[in-house]
């Protein structure tokens, strides 16, 4: 699937994004290493911190069917580009291949790519605990 379709599905997916505390939508779209789709939306909560990001969502649905790696993830804020949060940053890197895109994207198709190493230089994930 091409870059835009993906953004697509990221907009459409921000649509049912749950935010009554923030009105901050956000939609993300992954692709696996099998070439498989999901796509999810931040989901908050009266409680505050049991809320999940749209990259969460969409990564956790992809996990939870049984895929283990993402090649590429697509977010779209609700203005301008929208980058990630720390946690998800650590999420992504659970869960990437060592290639894996990072597109941030606006309302207008414009869209930047990243690597994570861009976006978390220095990383602690699996491998750290493999030695
Ligand atoms: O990259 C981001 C940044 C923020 N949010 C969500 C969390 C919260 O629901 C709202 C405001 O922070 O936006 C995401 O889903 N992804
Ligand atoms: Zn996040």
């Amino acid at each position: 699937m091409n870059i835009e379709k993906l953004i697509k599905l990221a907009y459409t997916a921000r649509e049912k994004a749950y935010t009554p505390y923030s009105n901050f939508k956000v939609g993300a779209a992954v692709v696996t290493e099998n070439n498989n789709i999901y796509s999810g939306c931040n989901i908050e909560n009266a409680a505050y911190s049991p809320s999940i990001c749209a990259e969460r969502t969409a990564i956790f649905k992809a996990i939870s069917e049984g895929e283990s790696k993402i090649k590429l993830i697509v977010i779209v804020g609700t203005n301008d580009f929208t980058y990630p949060c720390g946690v998800c940053r650590q999420v992504i890197k659970e869960f990437a291949k060592d290639t894996c895109k990072i597109i941030v994207a606006n309302n207008k198709m414009e869209y930047k790519t990243f690597t994570l190493d861009e976006l978390l230089p220095y990383s602690f994930g699996p491998e750290d605990l493999r030695r």
